[in-house]
């Protein structure tokens, strides 16, 4: 099985009534989920995408991404939150965190409009120098300004270095399919453009558009991903709590929550899982974090992070829980040579693979945070590739969805994420904003 969960280590924090207890409340959110009654109802098309997509758009993105692949030695991916995360993500795992060093016939991937920062920016627009580029500005609303502000920057440099008809071969827009002023500047200009459907928010649109034209470019294989998705679609309908380990972990989730562990970490052993962890962070965060409740989720790389943040999570305060994806095998491994006079003192691993000694890692601290009062659900993954991403992609947003409904929230809105941009808008004196400006920088003051 691609996606498998254990609750071996939450032997002592959970008894077996507790899931009984949850096991209506987990018949109810799959019910309102699966028949279209649930909160935010307007947003459920992820959960029959891996099915019922678009096949002509999933050909054309094919097309698209040979195209850049072969013109282009830049890949430039403009977009914010769900609209970046995902791609990222993606090709961080199936590839590496190191994808623009590895030897390749693929374009450099790079990203930006994730953050206002003109260093950044700069920076990229250096690196492109000299370069043959495509961008793919992405953006559900059209309206972002992060950005919104870096497509400006990315269109004029292309218009100055291909000119304007050039440049539209090199530009390629995922945007809603008919609202927003990146669709009309698209239409305007006649650059390719690729939908986000109107019933996917954001964090769930990694296996749209959104997601599959950047993973694409990357060499990635997209219809394996997608079958690991709908391989994962069908598995996880079935509404018994006791055959389906993904309405498992949105139960232990409330479980724990209820029981004071308001914040949950993911934790991965390997480092190309860094970019998930923040996808998985947007996933649960947006989703569940209102209505002055909601678990907070955290994540950290091992053993990475036990040489920091290890030392709260085993003795700090005790909110916490953890979730730990593992790997059944890896790609390529290392084994432990022999030094003949063990300067190191290390040739108690000589003959060992270096995964030995992660999954050993493994197995000490999960005991070591049982010991201290940290309760560790255990996800074990088949390997690193196309097909276990889209399975576990697919198991994430389930679970989430199921386990906003069972804590009594919509988890298809954000209204929260507005109240920063106000004020900035106000701030920046954009029209229509002008009453909240002056109260605003008086408190400032
Ligand atoms: O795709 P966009 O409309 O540009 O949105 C990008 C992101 O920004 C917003 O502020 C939302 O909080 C996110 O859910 C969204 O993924």
């Amino acid at each position: 099985m691609p996606t498998t969960l254990s609750d071996k280590h939450l032997q002592g924090f959970l008894g077996s009534d507790e899931y009984v207890g949850i096991a209506p409340a987990v018949k109810a959110a799959h019910e309102a989920l699966h028949s279209g009654k649930g909160l935010g109802n307007d947003f459920i098309g992820w959960l029959n995408l891996p099915t019922d997509y678009d096949k002509d758009e999933f050909a054309r993105i094919k097309v698209a991404a040979e195209k850049i692949k072969s013109n282009s030695d830049i890949f430039v991916v403009i977009g914010i939150g769900g609209s970046y995360l995902g791609a990222r993500a993606a090709i961080e795992f199936i590839k590496s965190p190191n994808y623009n060093a590895l030897c390749k016939d693929t374009p450099q991937i790079y990203y930006t409009g994730n953050s206002i920062s003109s260093n950044a920016l700069a920076e990229l627009l250096e690196i492109c120098e000299g370069k043959d580029v495509s961008i793919n500005m992405i953006s559900k609303s059209g309206t972002t300004t992060e950005p919104a502000i870096a497509f400006r920057v990315f269109r004029e440099m292309l218009e100055k270095k291909y000119g304007k008809d050039g440049a539209k071969d090199r530009i390629f827009c995922t945007t809603d399919k008919a609202r927003g002023t990146l669709k009309q500047l698209a239409d305007r200009e006649g650059y390719e453009t690729f939908v986000v459907p109107d019933d996917v928010g954001g964090r769930y649109s990694v296996l749209t558009a959104v997601g599959l034209l950047p993973i694409a470019v990357s060499g990635a294989d997209i219809d394996a991903l997608m079958q690991g998705a709908r391989d994962a679609q069908d598995k996880f309908a079935d509404p018994d709590l006791d055959k389906n380990d993904c309405y498992k972990y949105a139960a232990i989730r409330n479980m724990l929550y209820n029981k004071g562990k308001t914040t949950e970490i993911l934790v991965s052993y390997e480092p190309a899982f860094t970019l998930m962890n923040e996808w998985f962070k947007q996933l649960y965060g947006e989703s569940e974090g209102k209505d002055q409740k909601g678990i907070f989720p955290a994540s950290v790389i091992f053993s990475t992070d036990l040489h920091s943040m290890g030392q709260y999570i085993q003795d700090g305060r005790r909110n916490l829980f953890e979730t730990v994806v593992l790997f059944d095998s890896v790609q390529r491994e290392i084994k432990l040579g022999t030094d003949p006079e063990n300067v190191d003192g290390l040739n108690f691993l000589s003959g060992k693979t270096m995964e030995f000694v992660n999954r050993k890692a493994f197995e000490g601290t999960v005991l070591a945070h049982n010991d201290g009062g940290v309760p560790n659900v255990v996800l074990t993954v088949d390997k690193m590739d196309e097909y276990n991403l889209g399975y576990l992609i697919y198991f994430f947003e389930k679970a989430c969805a199921i386990s906003g409904y069972i804590l009594g929230v919509n988890p298809f809105n954000q209204p929260g994420v507005e109240s920063y941009k106000k004020n900035m808008f106000a701030l920046l004196g954009k029209p229509g904003y002008e009453d909240q400006k002056a109260a605003l920088e008086a408190r400032l003051k």
